[in-house]
């Protein structure tokens, strides 16, 4: 929590202005009953108009005063909170956006997300308030309980001695409710999670008729996190009843003792009248630091979630290292990585491609293929062996230098809700040629040409309003535009039909000559032409050769080969 007060110190200045200005408000509240009373005691019975009209006008002045500074000061703590949380938001974005993937694996997506989102919103409640009420609230208990002192010690006593009992309620309550609201925090990334899947997977859901089972799986999922907010809601809920009943003690306590020293003549009814203006306003005062507590509970567990993000330590970090001299563009040596650190998802893969080569990989679902591009791309550090770019190690290429030498095309891509130049151009600035060349290239120039605003169409979000071949179409435009060092296409082919893939191919030799390219394929067609094919078996290397080495030399190619070509067939 400490973390995140840091981020109120550009605003203290604005901040303590409007403490002030709430100070004053808070005070002009606190006068306005001893007026009152002072008012009945000894103004009103003297009878002298002049002076009547006198502090009738000063308590006025006071009530309007209050009235005004508790709008400006609540204006000025609404402005510091938003203020702030934008700057939280703001770092805290850049820093997920920076964590690595092995970090995002740890922290999970919906868990980030609902930092992002809800942890913050509880943060900015408890600094809103904290600034309307914090304040507030300590010199109204304060201030009152002094004024009645001086108003009648004896009275002041019989409120005072509830006090402890309200400080010991408090104390429990907000120490028990604190782990509640972090265990509530981690429903609520559950529930997200499942709310992300079932839109995700909204089609399929349908399509399979799911729709009843996703029902009762968020049900039971909204059910838990109920469960909590219920408990977490009880235990709090206790504390206002309970002080309600701890004041309305002490004020009949203080009633009783009141009229007996009023008929005693020790003191006078105005007194009593403002006695209760004040037992009010401490009522009030020790109910909003209560809220205060209730709120302070959730969002220190809130930003406790929001610290521990912005203090994750930068992973992947650069490790400078020689360069060597070497022929070779892309090279993995003997290289081992692990997603668990348990069971190897990769293990002992080389290979070495010289600029302009095309590697080929081949493999079951889940063998690791996506695993070595997301090592090259250095989106995890390989637990053994060696991966270099034109001689220099990947984890010694500073991140940006490292990911501007790619075109990749993922599976699943991204696609934004911008026109489809947006989607190709990416935010790098690049020329209509450029554009229209890997459109071109892509064999997405047939589709776009025949859209009445071309470049310029609309698309949905992930791209819903494309078809699936057209979506992968323009993902390989996107790859393709900023002329990468090195493409890379994970199973970007599988949505287009052979005719198509042989043109991409086919294009990819002419117009991007020169780029070094991994492709991953389920079809030996969309590879056989590579320079080297891998063929991968449960993260291991099962044949490495050309389409013709491997029809010689690994059964399992052949296999794949005859199944999916025929004998002897090769487009
Ligand atoms: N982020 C991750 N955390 C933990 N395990 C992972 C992660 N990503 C992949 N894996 C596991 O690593 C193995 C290899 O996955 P990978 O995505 O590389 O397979 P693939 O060959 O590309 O599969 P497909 O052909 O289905 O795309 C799988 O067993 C998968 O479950």
């Amino acid at each position: 929590m400490r973390m995140i007060f840091r981020y109120l110190r550009p605003f203290v200045p604005r901040m303590s202005l409007g403490l002030t200005i709430k100070f004053i408000g808070s005070v002009m509240d606190l006068l306005l009953p001893w007026i009152l009373s002072y008012m009945i005691d000894e103004v009103a019975p003297s009878g002298e108009m002049g002076r009547i009209a006198l502090w009738g006008a000063a308590m006025v002045g006071a009530a309007v005063m209050a009235w005004v500074t508790n709008i400006l000061a609540n204006r000025m703590a609404a402005w510091v909170a938003q203020h702030t949380t934008e700057k939280i938001r703001h770092d805290l974005f850049e820093k997920i956006s920076g964590l690595s993937c092995g970090q995002v694996d740890t922290y999970g997506i919906p868990s980030l997300e609902a930092r992002l989102t809800t942890d913050t919103y509880n943060v900015h409640q408890m600094l809103g308030m904290m600034q309307r009420i914090g304040i507030r609230a300590p010199i109204l208990l304060i201030g009152g309980i002094l004024i009645t002192l001086t108003l009648d010690p004896v009275l002041t006593l019989v409120l005072v001695c509830t006090l402890p009992f309200i400080g010991i309620l408090v104390y429990s309550v907000s120490k028990k409710g604190v782990p509640m609201y972090t265990e509530l925090q981690r429903s609520v990334d559950g529930m997200v999670r499942t709310v992300r899947e079932t839109i995700s997977g909204i089609r399929v859901i349908k399509a399979l008729s799911k729709v009843d089972y996703e029902r009762e799986r968020f049900a039971g999922v909204n059910e838990g996190v109920s469960e909590k907010e219920t408990r977490a809601g009880t235990t709090m809920a206790l504390t206002n009843p309970l002080m309600n009943l701890f004041l309305n003690v002490g004020l009949t306590a203080v009633i009783i003792v009141g009229a007996f020293r009023v008929n005693a003549g020790l003191t006078q009814p105005g007194k009593i009248i403002a006695f209760l203006s004040y037992f009010t306003i401490i009522l009030n005062a020790m109910m909003a630091m209560t809220r205060i507590f209730v709120s302070f509970s959730r969002s220190s567990a809130s930003g406790d979630r929001i610290a521990e993000i912005l203090s994750a330590p930068k992973d992947l970090a650069v490790e400078p290292a020689e360069r060597e001299d070497s022929p070779y563009h892309v090279e993995f040596e003997k290289v081992t990585f692990s997603y668990n650190k348990t069971d190897a998802n990769v293990e002992d893969i080389s290979f070495r491609l010289k600029r302009g080569e095309t590697l080929g990989i081949i493999g079951a679902t889940g063998c690791g293929k996506s695993t070595l591009i997301n090592l090259l791309m250095r989106l995890y550090d390989c637990d053994s062996g060696r991966i270099a770019i034109d001689g220099r190690p990947v984890s010694s290429l500073p991140e940006e230098e490292l990911h501007t030498k790619f075109g990749v095309v993922f599976q699943n891509d991204a696609l934004f809700a911008d026109t489809l130049r947006e989607n190709i151009d990416f935010g790098r600035g690049l020329s209509e040629a450029e554009i229209e060349k890997a459109a071109k290239c892509a064999q997405a120039m047939e589709f776009i040409s025949g859209l009445p605003e071309g470049f310029g169409h609309m698309l949905t979000s992930k791209g819903t309003n494309l078809s699936g071949g057209q979506k992968q179409r323009v993902l390989v435009a996107r790859a393709l535009a900023g002329t990468p060092e090195i493409l890379v296409l994970d199973d970007s082919s599988s949505a287009l039909d052979y005719k198509t893939d042989a043109a991409l191919r086919k294009g990819l030799r002419e117009e991007y000559a020169g780029i070094t390219t991994v492709i991953i394929a389920q079809r030996v067609s969309s590879i056989l032409h590579a320079d080297h094919i891998l063929v991968l078996d449960e993260g291991r290397e099962l044949g490495y050769g050309t389409h013709e080495e491997l029809l010689e030399s690994c059964e399992v190619y052949r296999e794949i080969a005859t199944s999916q070509m025929g004998e002897g067939r090769k487009d």
